[in-house]
């Protein structure tokens, strides 16, 4: 799974939470987009975390908000957890200048 490429610092309690992740894609619990399908990335905001990108799904008129979360700790993936578990619709694949995304729905 792609969140391995990223810069995590393998602890085992990080390695712990992105199985909780990976667990949740492979039960469908969480919807998993592939990076590609996203075009039209404009920063709309950042937080302590990282930046949020407005973002187009699979050319449709279909818009998104994207959250990056540069260097994957305990700390921050357990934020990325949380805004999974509260506000996200799921989570994006990797490629994105090595961070994590999570796929949000628009609007705050
Ligand atoms: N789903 C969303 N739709 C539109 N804009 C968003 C969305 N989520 C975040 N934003 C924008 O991005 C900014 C940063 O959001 P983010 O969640 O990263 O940080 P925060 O909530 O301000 O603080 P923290 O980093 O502590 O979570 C927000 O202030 C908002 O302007």
């Amino acid at each position: 799974m792609s969140v391995n490429n990223t810069k995590v610092q393998d602890t085992e309690n990080t390695n712990e939470w992105i199985n909780w992740i990976e667990e949740a894609i492979d039960k469908e619990h969480l919807n998993y987009y592939e990076y590609k399908q996203f075009n039209n990335f404009r920063e709309i905001g950042f937080g302590n975390f990282g930046k949020v990108y407005r973002v187009s799904w699979k050319n449709l008129e279909k818009n998104f908000a994207i959250k990056s979360f540069f260097n994957i700790n305990i700390i921050t993936i357990k934020e990325i957890v949380r805004e999974i578990i509260y506000s996200g619709v799921g989570k994006c694949d990797i490629s994105y200048n090595h961070t994590a995304l999570i796929v949000m729905r628009i609007g705050v």
